[in-house]
């Protein structure tokens, strides 16, 4: 596997789209295609053309984009469905027909003779055609394996440039996996590529098992979108291919993080925090003895043989209920706070009693502690002295916000609109500082605290600056235009405090 080149095939516009309530915009897909060209995946499926007109089109305007990555379209074993790739103008068209016996019976209702002869009939009109060709058995891991050997060496005859093996309903096991490829590549002389689907959780090892067998290429997905529980996830594939077990690619895998977030946008499927390679904790640690040996060496408690770096990721340290000492000493002296050791180790008995209410530390609560125990708490430097906030929203007004403010002793009101009053009173805010408003918002969460629509708004706030600074800060109202505002100008003045102390 050393050294070995796996071809990597997304499929993120085609399965990926299948997702149940998932639908992408032609504008979104040349997006997502453009960032796929740019993260060096090999072939995309950009879609089944076959299923719309608009699919269609949005096949075609990525096949004319002008794209390094070879542009794939899907069609069932029938010439309109072929003809509709055609029409998209793809590079390879990847036909598929069931060869499981329960699919044959009840999708298709086609013998096994009915099916190797529409499989081969589609292969050479592909190939008449001057396209490359890909052809799937589908439900090949249900499917008696003599028979799904017999299909395969029938489409190789009729020129098939590459089979698929798919595990369509995801029932495979990775040793199962290993020998139905190996059985296969006994076989077979064309490229061998696979297809896993996520149903028990094994998709991205059966991938690895497969390729280990002897297939070059791998289906996969950004964040494992995809019928039912997905497909094998594209970060997790590529980066055990190539960290574990050496294998190459030709992924540039700092954009996996880059990319996965583009995806969770325009789907609206959101990561779990412990998702492998690219999720918000796949690099933090809160445990003092983890936080610490990382402090030390970043390989104690990492893989080492994948960095944050190498995706594109940030390693952070969380301070909260586990925290310990060497923790809450690095995020204080990064801040430039010194503190002596009877001081350190009052901020982090404090630190873990508000954490042990159920509470997220923030930076401000750090910084609020510390000035508490250096005595040092002042309001008097803050950069922004919030005076008013009005929202004005409703079905028939563009959601609009006034915030007026003191900024260092001179008032100063600002105006904006936005997609909602949250949206428009935060960018009244950030209007507020002109020019020196250079933060980027990194991250924006917002919670009810209790039930019910009278709930306290809890809203945490990340907030980066030009030099990858990253400060947090929370508010908690009942108003939830305010508890973002004044969460936004928390953490504004903390940056701002952390800025000018340096
Ligand atoms: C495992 C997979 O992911 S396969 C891809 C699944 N993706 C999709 O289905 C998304 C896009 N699909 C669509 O837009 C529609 O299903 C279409 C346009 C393809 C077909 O729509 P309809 O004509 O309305 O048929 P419908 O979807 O209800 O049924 C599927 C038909 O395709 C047939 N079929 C299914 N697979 C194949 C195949 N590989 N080759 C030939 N025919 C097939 C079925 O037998 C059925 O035919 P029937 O109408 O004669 O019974
Ligand atoms: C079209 C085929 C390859 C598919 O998505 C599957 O079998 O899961
Ligand atoms: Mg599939």
């Amino acid at each position: 596997m050393r050294n070995k080149k796996v071809t990597v095939f997304d499929t993120t516009l085609r399965d990926g789209e299948q997702t149940p309530g998932v639908s992408l915009t032609s504008a979104q897909k040349l997006e997502i295609a453009r960032q796929l060209d740019k993260l060096g995946v090999d072939i995309i499926e950009a879609g089944f053309p076959i299923s719309s007109e608009g699919d269609k089109e949005s096949v075609k305007s990525i096949s004319h984009a002008g794209l390094d990555l070879e542009v794939c379209g899907l069609a069932r074993v029938l010439k309109k469905d072929i003809d509709a790739c055609f029409d998209s103008d793809v590079g390879l068209v990847h036909t598929f027909v069931p060869t499981s016996e329960v699919q044959r019976t009840y999708t298709i209702r086609k013998s096994q003779e009915e099916v190797i002869q529409m499989a081969v009939e589609a292969v050479q009109y592909i190939k008449d055609n001057g396209r490359r060709c890909m052809f799937s058995a589908m439900d090949a891991t249900r499917t008696e394996p003599e028979y799904l050997i017999e299909v395969f060496k029938a489409v190789q005859e009729a020129g098939c440039d590459i089979i698929n093996v798919p595990d369509t309903v995801g029932v495979m096991v990775p040793s199962a996996m290993y020998r139905q490829i190996k059985d296969i590549a006994a076989e077979i002389t064309i490229p061998i590529d696979v297809h896993c689907h996520n149903d028990f959780g094994l998709a991205v090892a059966n991938s690895l098992m497969a390729v280990e067998a002897g297939a070059s290429q791998v289906q996969v997905t950004i964040n494992g979108i995809g019928e039912r529980a997905g497909n094998a996830d594209l970060s997790q594939t590529v980066m055990s291919l190539t960290s574990i077990y050496g294998a190459k690619t030709n992924i540039h895998t700092e954009y996996l993080v880059e990319t996965s977030k583009m995806v969770e946008n325009y789907t609206g499927i959101r990561l779990p925090p412990n998702t492998p390679v690219v999720g918000q904790n796949a690099f933090s640690h809160e445990s003092g003895i983890h936080s610490q040996g990382v402090l030390e060496k970043s390989d104690t408690f990492e893989p080492g043989i994948m960095t944050p770096e190498m995706v594109g990721h940030k390693r952070r340290i969380v301070l909260g209920k586990h925290t310990g000492k060497h923790a809450v000493k690095q995020s204080l002296e990064s801040a430039g706070i010194i503190s002596n050791d009877k001081q350190l180790d009052e901020i982090v008995s404090r630190i873990k009693d508000i954490a042990n209410k159920g509470k997220h530390i923030t930076d401000a609560d750090l910084y609020a502690v510390a000035s508490a125990v250096l005595g040092k708490a002042s309001s008097e430097d803050e950069l922004i002295k919030l005076k008013e906030v009005s929202v004005m929203t409703g079905n028939i007004l563009t959601p609009t916000a006034v915030v007026k403010a003191d900024i260092q002793g001179k008032e100063t009101i600002a105006a904006k609109t936005g997609v909602g009053p949250v949206d428009a009173a935060l960018k009244a805010v950030r209007d507020i500082l002109g020019e020196s408003n250079h933060f980027r918002l990194q991250e924006f969460r917002i919670d009810a605290i209790t039930g019910g629509a009278d709930a306290l708004a809890d809203v945490y706030i990340g907030l980066e600056n030009e030099k990858g600074r990253v400060v947090t800060a929370r508010s908690a109202n009942p108003d939830i235009v305010m508890a973002s505002v004044e969460a936004l100008v928390n953490a504004m003045n903390l940056l701002y405090k952390r800025e000018t102390e340096r």
